[in-house]
């Protein structure tokens, strides 16, 4: 017997009507025959989500969906049904059901996912990976908010007072891995690299030039997010349908695991002596006051009742170090592989650096700290434009999700219902990549799949531009406040390598399809 599951009350009244209740056996035939046609519809509305004609991809396994499908080829997975169902639908992803199923947002209704402030990035990703739980950090002690805070009033706004001590530190990181460098060095991977780099720059900024000189607590900085993280990603998706078990597990890493304990450890161990030595320094009359996030965070953040200064600013720094250093090394490694993998970029590069530093009056080879200043930086636009087109082209498919943390529905404007706690994933690849979404050609003729290393040349579009099809920082009011800081390193770390180091592939580079990472793979010899 086939079973079909109505998809309305109108079915089930037509499939119902027509048993025939004249003899005891038809009755009870009848009546199971409704059971099932109303359990089925149930468990069908159940599993659909909102009754809203948005359309859901079909799938078989009602624990995990899709999900499987979706691994094993993202790209061929987003192109297929992006195709079939349009700009907004449904995918049942990572063990999300019922009305949490994820619905898909591209083109244009990214806005009004990303323009609505019921619906928050943090509360979406924190499901999967919840890093604060993940690092023993209660949530509420650090919210987002303080870490905006941190970025917009303390970082932002001084980044041309923090680019001399952050380029001397990115010097200091590369040396850390290459060393004196007499002959040629063959890097099996550029990502360590980069990630030394930003680590020690970003420590200076964040901790003080003091602190940063304490390799084990760069090498924490550097780290913590990728350790905790292979706690969740390399693990077996069974557990994904069940929220609760997620929570348990995160929490349980937080708690218990080596790594947590580890990190913690090391950043007390730094920051406590730290913060107790500035807090007596600061009663002298001679006292010079560090000029760093750690002393913003000291004399203008909260300690919650019940916390000790020292733990809880060593929760706004982990926090801090969760949200800048892996996607920035991450960003700078994929930019250092698209230059590599160009023939001649390397080289026009190069070029423009040196003719921004001679028209600037600067000597092309003086030390980096004095040339690569925050305005020299800024007027590499080439280089601007290389970060942006390859930040643009990175493996990004369904992306920044998002969950509705309203008490009320949200209606997207062709009707589609997100429930409270609903959540919704960005279509990225579409927006940033797919060659159907003709409203974002200059003309018909664009290839957005192309890798076209000066496309945003003199086009008003910086690397730090958030836009519709350029969804890597995010949009709207919640849009990352640290991207200027993580270009100004991105762009740092390039000019150096590019200018005082020849590198070069020694085998072919790989850019990545799947979901697990968004790095690209190849040997680099690096001289000097
Ligand atoms: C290339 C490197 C980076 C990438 C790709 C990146 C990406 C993002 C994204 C996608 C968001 C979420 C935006 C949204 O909700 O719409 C975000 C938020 C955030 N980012 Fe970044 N980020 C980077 C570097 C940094 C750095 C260096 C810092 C700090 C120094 C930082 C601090 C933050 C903070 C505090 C938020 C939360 C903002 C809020 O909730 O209002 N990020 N970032």
């Amino acid at each position: 017997m086939q079973l079909t599951i109505p998809s309305s009350l109108d079915q089930i009244i037509e499939t119902v009507k027509d048993i025939n209740l004249s003899s005891r056996q038809q009755q009870t035939i009848g009546l199971l025959t409704a059971a099932t046609v109303i359990t089925s519809y149930t468990f069908y509305r159940l599993f659909k989500g909102p009754r809203d004609n948005c359309p859901t991809v079909p799938y078989r396994n009602p624990f995990n969906g899709s999900s499987a499908e979706y691994r094993k080829d993202p790209s061929a997975f987003v192109k297929k049904w992006t195709e079939e169902y349009g700009p907004v639908y449904r995918v049942h992803l990572f063990g999300r059901v019922c009305i949490c199923m994820h619905t898909i947002v591209s083109g244009r209704y990214v806005r009004e996912i990303f323009m609505n402030s019921n619906f928050d990035f943090n509360a979406g990703i924190e499901k999967r990976f919840n890093m604060k739980s993940m690092a023993d950090i209660r949530a509420h002690e650090v919210p987002a908010s303080d870490t905006r805070v941190a970025v917009v009033q303390y970082l932002t706004p001084h980044l041309k007072y923090f680019t001399p001590r952050a380029v001397e530190n990115l010097n200091i990181g590369l040396h850390d891995i290459v060393g004196d460098l007499q002959g040629k060095k063959e890097l099996p991977h550029l990502y360590p690299l980069v990630q030394r780099m930003v680590s020690r720059a970003s420590a200076s900024v964040f901790v003080g030039t003091n602190l940063c000189q304490n390799s084990e607590l760069v090498t924490s900085f550097q780290e913590i997010t990728g350790d905790l993280g292979s706690y969740i990603y390399a693990e077996n998706y069974w557990i994904e349908p069940f929220q609760a078990l997620m929570n348990l597990k995160m929490w349980a890493i937080g708690k218990f695991s080596a790594s947590t304990r580890k990190h913690r450890r090391v950043m007390l161990n730094a920051i406590v002596p730290e913060i107790k030595s500035r807090l007596e320094n600061a009663k002298k009359p001679d006292w010079e006051r560090p000029n760093d996030i750690l002393q913003d965070l000291i004399e203008n953040f909260k300690v919650p009742p019940g916390r000790d200064i020292a733990t809880h600013i060593t929760n706004q720094i982990i926090v801090l170090i969760f949200a800048s250093i892996h996607t920035t090394s991450e960003n700078g490694t994929i930019v250092l592989y698209r230059i590599l993998n160009t023939p001649g970029l390397l080289e026009e590069l190069y070029k423009e650096q040196q003719e921004v530093l001679t028209n600037a009056g600067l000597d092309p080879n003086g030390k980096s700290s004095e040339v690569f200043t925050f305005d020299i930086i800024k007027n590499m636009v080439k280089l601007d434009s290389v970060c942006r087109e390859s930040m643009r082209l990175r493996n990004e498919f369904y992306e920044l999700t998002h969950t509705n943390v309203g008490k009320n529905k949200v209606v997207l404007s062709n009707g589609t219902i997100i429930p409270p706690g609903g959540d919704v994933l960005i279509n990225a690849w579409y927006n940033q990549q797919s060659n159907d979404w003709e409203e974002m050609k200059k003309d018909k003729s664009e290839d957005r799949t192309e890798f076209k290393p000066l496309r945003y040349v003199n086009t008003g579009y910086p690397s730090t531009k958030v836009s519709d099809d350029y969804l890597v920082f995010g949009e709207g009011k919640h849009a990352c406040p640290g991207r200027w800081f993580a270009i100004q390193e991105i762009k740092t770390v390039i000019s150096l390598l590019i200018r005082d180091y020849k590198l070069q592939p020694t085998s072919d580079i790989i850019f990545p399809t799947t979901v697990q990472t968004a790095l690209p793979f190849g040997s680099v010899s690096i001289e000097k």
